[in-house]
């Protein structure tokens, strides 16, 4: 037996529409004045593909009691009215619906518009993304961010399209009705629109002349039409009264570069390292990315102005540049790119990937060219931003042949280029951690090793890379066998008479796997040195774990045993504390000095210490304690 099946229809409750449209897209309730300009933007935008020579010019009024935003755009009849203004979710900009003027307008802006007869379905498409193309609208919801402000809005408009059409008011509430009434001939005498708000007690601040004027400038600073915005007293500022300074012709490339430096300063807030000039005709890309002057993390991003045809679409932009160009930040004014529907952000699509990639090489080019151009700049900026230039190197094969030369690292020989480094040391050792280098640089550095600290972040890498830009040096991790190589033997008279104190020492640091043996090295204050390194600890552990589990795991932990070097103490017979300890008869006070000297050494390694290590050492100071208090009175018995 089959069921009657009913169909309905969703109900869409208007008022919780509105509310969440209007009060939970944005991130502000500013947002309200730059979904006017934009509205009047395109009008203007529209009307221009009617009539080029049509009138532009956006009037922003703050009044005691009410704000509003006057454009000379395409305006609007009522079947307008109530298709678009009147429709939540449609746009003209998007919709292809037939006849209606604005359409028309749209077509006539892709610079198509057909004679009369059947439009082929491509062209039609065509037309419309060309349309969309030229307007910075099109999800239809725009105008509902004026209720975060306004219960009413009120929209005086004449169609310029259709001029033998009345004007018309249309009132609209933020619970979803609305009113429209034609008005008598003469009541808007030029086309165009009024958009009127009277703000809510709440939101006044949104509206205040000051805080218009500041909101125009930011949203609408590079509209390439003009924005005025007047007060009740009669003052009038066009926010948008100079284009942005790579958009004008200038006397010398000096005066072009001191007038971006300035426009950096204001909009930032930082005197640029150096501006590098965007354009990327293909997306009517242009803009400028600035040269921090500090350095910043990494993970610090600074985020970019992005415009989209001069709107302001975000100014914490992050997308727009690939992640390891976080030393510069962008103003950029772009004809092509999507915003996402709260339009403060950009749709990751494949435009904005293909822009980012083109600029990345752009900011690229413009550091591999620094080097033949500003060598002077360019250690600068490497001096400011190498942990950048780095990063980036250690991806770009290019990049690293020009500038692994020029940046600086941490040796024996203190902060120089790895260039520098490599004409005093054929052979270039680089350890695996900073505190690798801090134990066993000053030791190794005076026994003529030249050790590079491989520790930081991307070092290591690109110091074995070295020998790719300079061939005939190489480049070895440092291991304890070279150090130790590397350091003077003691005599063999001394060496014999520290046997006994050297065997007790090797008993005493079996446990951990080490070996202990005599030098003689620089500095003399130093008793011993622990070499060791990550993969003789991770050896260790491997093994303490496969001896302390069972089954399954020690067998695979088991047969992930290798042979990697043993640490080794090394303690150096030209320290004064050493020789003595080396002739200590009493064999509990040899342990307790072995342990002293191993805890010591190890401590200086900096690293985190296991379980073993810490009763060692807590076992020597209890041991040397007990000793300096027991043998006075055992010299007095
Ligand atoms: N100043 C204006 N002049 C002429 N038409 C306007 C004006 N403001 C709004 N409209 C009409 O109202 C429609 C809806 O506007 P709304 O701002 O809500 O959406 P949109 O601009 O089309 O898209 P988006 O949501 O992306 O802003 C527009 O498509 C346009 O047809």
């Amino acid at each position: 037996m089959s069921e009657a099946q009913t169909t309905h229809t969703f109900q869409v409750d208007l008022r919780g529409l509105v509310d969440l449209l209007s009060h939970h897209l944005y991130s502000s309730p500013r947002v309200y004045l730059r979904e006017l300009l934009q509205n009047a933007v395109d009008a203007i935008t529209a009307r221009q593909a009617l009539d080029p020579r049509a009138p532009a010019l956006i009037s922003v009024r703050t009044d005691e009691d009410r704000l509003t935003v006057t454009d000379t755009g395409i305006g609007l009849t009522e079947a307008d009215v109530h298709r678009f203004l009147a429709t939540i979710g449609r746009s003209s900009k998007r919709d292809a619906g037939a006849g209606a003027p604005q359409d028309e307008a749209l077509n006539a802006g892709a610079g198509r518009r057909q004679g009369p007869g059947v439009v082929p379905d491509t062209a039609l498409a065509d037309r419309l993304a060309a349309g969309r193309a030229d307007f910075i609208g099109q999800f239809g919801i725009g105008l509902l961010a004026c209720f975060v402000v306004a219960d009413e809005i009120t929209v005086t408009t004449r169609s310029a399209a259709d001029p033998a059409a009345p004007a018309v008011e249309w009132r609209g509430g933020s619970d979803g009705r609305y009113a429209i009434r034609t008005l008598p001939d003469g009541a808007v005498p030029e086309p165009g629109t009024t958009v009127t708000l009277v703000p809510r007690r709440d939101a006044a601040e949104w509206t205040r002349p000051d805080q218009v004027v500041a909101l125009a400038r930011h949203y609408g600073g590079l509209l390439r039409h003009p924005v005025d915005v007047s007060d009740a007293h009669g003052g009038t500022t066009r926010i948008n009264a100079a284009p942005p300074p790579w958009q004008v012709r200038h006397g010398s490339p000096q005066a072009r570069r001191e007038a971006l430096t300035e426009h950096c300063r204001t909009t930032f807030g930082f005197t640029p390292l150096d501006s590098i000039e965007l354009d990327l005709p293909l997306v009517g890309l242009k803009g400028v990315a600035y040269v921090l002057p500090t350095s910043v993390h990494p993970s610090r991003q600074a985020g970019h102005r992005v415009h989209l045809k001069g709107m302001l679409l975000s100014d914490q932009a992050h997308e727009l540049l690939p992640d390891w160009a976080f030393f510069v930040r962008c103003v950029a004014d772009a004809d092509s790119l999507r915003p996402t529907a709260s339009r403060e952000a950009l749709y990751e699509d494949e435009t904005l990937a293909a822009i980012r990639e083109a600029l990345g090489a752009r900011i690229r080019d413009w550091l591999t060219g620094l080097s033949a151009s500003d060598p002077a700049l360019l250690h600068q900026f490497i001096a400011t931003h190498h942990l950048a230039v780095k990063a980036l190197a250690r991806y770009d094969d290019e990049l690293l042949r020009l500038l692994l030369p020029w940046l600086p690292f941490e040796t024996t020989d203190g902060q120089v280029t790895l260039d520098e480094f490599a004409r005093t040391h054929p052979v270039v050792l680089v350890t695996q951690t900073v505190e690798e280098f801090r134990q066993v640089a000053p030791i190794a550095g005076a026994a003529g090793l030249g050790v590079v600290n491989g520790g930081y972040a991307y070092d290591r890498d690109l110091v074995h890379r070295l020998p790719e830009v300079r061939p005939g040096c190489s480049v070895v991790d440092l291991d304890p066998a070279t150090v130790t190589a590397h350091l003077d033997a003691a005599d063999p008279a001394a060496e014999l008479a520290a046997a006994g104190f050297l065997h007790i020492a090797r008993e005493v640091v079996a446990q951990f796997d080490c070996d202990v043996v005599l030098r003689s090295f620089h500095p003399v204050s130093a008793p011993s040195l622990l070499l060791d390194n990550r993969e003789a600890r991770h050896e260790r552990t491997r093994s303490e774990l496969a001896d302390s589990t069972g089954g399954l795991w020690a067998d695979i932990l088991g047969s992930l045993r290798s042979d990697v070097a043993r640490a080794q103490l090394v303690l150096n017979h030209l320290n004064p504390l050493v020789r003595r300890a080396a002739s200590i008869s009493d064999r509990e006070l040899a342990v307790t000095a072995v342990e002293a000297l191993y805890g010591q050494a190890l401590l200086l390694t900096r690293r985190p210490l296991r379980a073993s290590e810490n009763a060692l050492l807590n076992r020597a100071f209890i041991g040397l304690l007990d000793h300096a208090m027991h043998e006075p009175r055992e010299e007095s018995l």
